[in-house]
């Protein structure tokens, strides 16, 4: 496996093995199997890990936006002049380094948290393991077809609820069929209707925890290999958590990962076992979610 170029790959288990071997190849642990994959914080290759088969591989990754028409002054009259004298015609990129070489792997059956301060880049890995941003530098490898579930997460706003969860079911790849028999029970999760006939008004009349709500209850209808998800329980409220936490842990039963990016740290702990914590596009730590929770509560502690 090159760990380098502007790539991603969707690969099964047994291509992520074989792309890993030759990583972990010169004196890193490996499994008799050759199958999972251990990474340790801050190392630059992942390892493997005897016995736990492998759903996301995450090896040296660097993702940089590139925001065009960012150049200082642009749209002012100094900006226009020091243009025309310069003689530039198009204004300059500015590039954001949000991901500065990550490294991790994840295992079935796993629910992993994501924490870091604002713009620690939790999103914006995400977004690389679902493949929706390609990296400047490293790869990513998945089992499957990874589904990001995001607050921002695209809906029809102009559409009725009813519509968005037959369209999203169909989105996912479920048969109409399939869709029918589980409408009811993604409405009843959803708890949308506990209040009145919710459902079939557009979507653009629902709050925004309402369409969170909305949101996960879609995706959490199918079974994933692995599901992102990206501050989705952090909106809902007491009631909805639990539920979707209970939800979270038969998905991992259902032999997916889970990713949770969130800033509520009590939805961590009750939701992952492992965290990785993110600061400034860098692993910071990865570990037992008890253990990196409570290093990172005091570096926000210490950080006031
Ligand atoms: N579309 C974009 N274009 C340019 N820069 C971006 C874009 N999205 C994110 N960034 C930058 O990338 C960095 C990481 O952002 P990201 O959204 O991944 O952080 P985060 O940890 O999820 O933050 P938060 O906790 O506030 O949601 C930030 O510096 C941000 O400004």
């Amino acid at each position: 496996m090159s760990s380098s170029g502007r790539r991603r790959r969707n690969t099964d288990v047994a291509d992520v093995t074989n792309a890993t071997e030759t990583v972990v190849a010169d004196g890193a642990p490996t499994t008799e199997s050759g199958t999972s994959l251990v990474t340790e914080p801050g190392q630059a290759t992942p390892v493997l890990e005897p016995g736990k088969v492998p759903t996301v591989v995450v090896d040296d990754v660097h993702i940089v936006y590139k925001i065009h028409g960012a150049g200082s002054g642009k749209g002012s009259a100094t900006g226009a002049l020091s243009r025309l004298v310069s003689r530039k015609t198009s204004p300059t990129i500015r590039e954001v380094h949000a991901v500065k070489g990550v490294t991790f792997v994840a295992y079935k059956g796993e629910a992993v948290g994501l924490i870091g301060s604002n713009g620690s880049g939790k999103s914006t890995i995400l977004r690389a393991i679902a493949g929706l941003l390609p990296p400047e530098k490293g790869c990513v490898y998945t089992q499957g077809q990874p589904s990001l579930l995001g607050v921002n997460a695209a809906m029809m706003n102009d559409l009725t609820g009813e519509k968005n969860v037959v369209l999203g079911c169909l989105a996912m790849g479920m048969p109409y069929a399939e869709v029918r028999e589980r409408y009811e029970g993604i409405v009843d999760f959803s708890g949308i209707n506990e209040r009145g006939d919710f459902i079939s008004l557009p979507m653009r009349t629902y709050s925004s925890g309402m369409a969170a709500r909305l949101r996960f209850s879609i995706a959490a209808a199918k079974s994933h290999d692995v599901l992102l998800i990206d501050e989705a329980l952090a909106t809902g409220d007491a009631r909805f958590q639990r539920r979707s936490e209970d939800r979270i842990r038969e998905l991992r039963e259902e032999a997916g990962t889970v990713f949770l990016v969130s800033h509520n740290n009590t939805a961590i702990r009750d939701t992952c076992e492992r965290t990785i914590w993110l600061e400034s596009g860098i692993i910071r730590m990865d570990g037992p979610t008890e253990e990196v929770v409570d290093a990172y509560e005091e570096y926000m502690g210490k950080k006031k």
